[in-house]
């Protein structure tokens, strides 16, 4: 631009020129979710002056009840990407089944998993919500693809990201060369370079975790969070802060901005009704721990790296501990002695 200012636009194609055999693909394909993204910011910052708010009447396959955003940003997301021939097929957190690419157009080689609303809860009370999602290769067979295709770890995954739309709407994204924000400059209506190289500092006083589950949590997340709660009057050197959104990708944007830990762990009321943790691996954990991983954060379950774990469903639930990396270290070994405390 005329100002120095580099669009998304230029800022990905200049990324593609370092790959080798780039065929401009990748790139289109993420200019695809781009627009995706600007229109969805659209609708949600318009909210009641267009009736996209409240309650669809309607559940999804998690059994949660559906927001009208919900079902008009995944809309959004399959019109704005079924169209370029650069994907075999699409999965969504308010599909059950994977998207395939309707026969008029061609398929080709990528897939895309996606959360088109994260912290749905939030868009009737105007909080931050955002929109989430992976890229991954297919590696079987593209024109025919499956879901098995989609099970792949998210070190597989070949770019992750999300859109933010709070009081201004972002984007942040990895291709696996460090992290970068852009914000939309709602003048010209693009997303201009303003976060270059995130990083997550590695020490933190702040927390992140939905306190109302206190009596369900395990013990070394219990130990964790009293330990914080005690502060420097406990076995703590500093006193800390929490902060609670209730939108995912608000908790992980804050932390990449000034560090903290956000903890959803698995809980006994969850175990009890045979759960496996609240949020779902595919198009909320793993693009995230990609993110916060190429940013020098840590992501784990408690008890192992998320982004190894190999996929048994498309929408697999996990329990996840990211960011900075000192304090996801202490709940890991927190775990560890649990465990092993456990087994002797
Ligand atoms: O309402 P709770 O239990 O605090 O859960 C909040 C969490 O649920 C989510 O809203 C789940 O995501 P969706 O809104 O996409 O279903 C996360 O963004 C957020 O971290
Ligand atoms: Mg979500
Ligand atoms: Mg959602």
């Amino acid at each position: 631009m005329r100002d120095g200012r580099i669009t998304i636009t230029q800022f990905i194609i200049e990324e593609q020129r370092r790959i080798k055999d780039a065929t401009g693909d990748f790139t289109s394909l993420l200019n695809d979710i781009v627009t995706a993204c600007k229109e969805i910011s659209n609708l949600v910052n318009h909210g009641d002056l267009i009736g996209v708010l409240g309650q669809a009447g309607t559940e999804n396959v998690q059994g949660e009840d559906q927001k009208k955003l919900d079902i008009i940003t995944n809309d959004v997301f399959l019109r704005s990407n079924e169209w370029s021939g650069h994907l075999a097929a699409m999965a969504s957190e308010e599909m059950e089944e994977i998207s395939h690419i309707p026969s008029q157009y061609p398929r080709g080689k990528y897939l895309l998993t996606f959360d088109p609303l994260d912290g749905s809860s939030n868009t009737d009370v105007n909080v931050s919500v955002g929109t989430i999602f992976s890229i991954l290769r297919c590696q079987g067979d593209c024109q025919n693809p499956a879901t098995g295709d989609f099970l792949q770890p998210g070190t597989e995954q070949v770019c992750a990201g999300y859109a933010l739309y709070g009081p201004s709407t972002m984007m942040v994204l990895t291709t696996g060369n460090g992290v970068n924000g852009f914000t939309l400059d709602q003048n010209i209506g693009e997303f201009i370079l303003t976060h270059p190289n995130l990083t997550i500092p590695e020490s933190t006083q702040e927390f992140a975790i939905n306190a109302s589950k206190m009596r369900f949590w395990e013990p070394p997340v219990k130990r964790y969070v009293d330990e914080c709660l005690s502060g420097s009057a406990g076995d703590r050197d500093e006193d800390f802060n929490m902060r609670w959104i209730a939108s995912m990708v608000a908790e992980v944007h804050r932390i990449l901005i000034r560090g903290g830990i956000f903890l959803y762990p698995l809980d006994e009321k969850m175990k009890a009704n045979g759960g496996t943790g609240k949020l779902r691996l595919m198009y909320e954990a793993n693009p995230m721990s990609f993110i916060v991983e190429q940013a020098g954060g840590m992501s784990s379950t408690g008890r192992e790296r998320i982004m190894t774990i190999q996929p048994d469903g498309l929408h697999q639930r996990v329990p996840v501990i990211l960011g900075s990396k000192q304090e996801v270290e202490r709940v890991v070994d927190y775990h560890k002695q649990h465990d092993a405390d456990a087994a002797a």
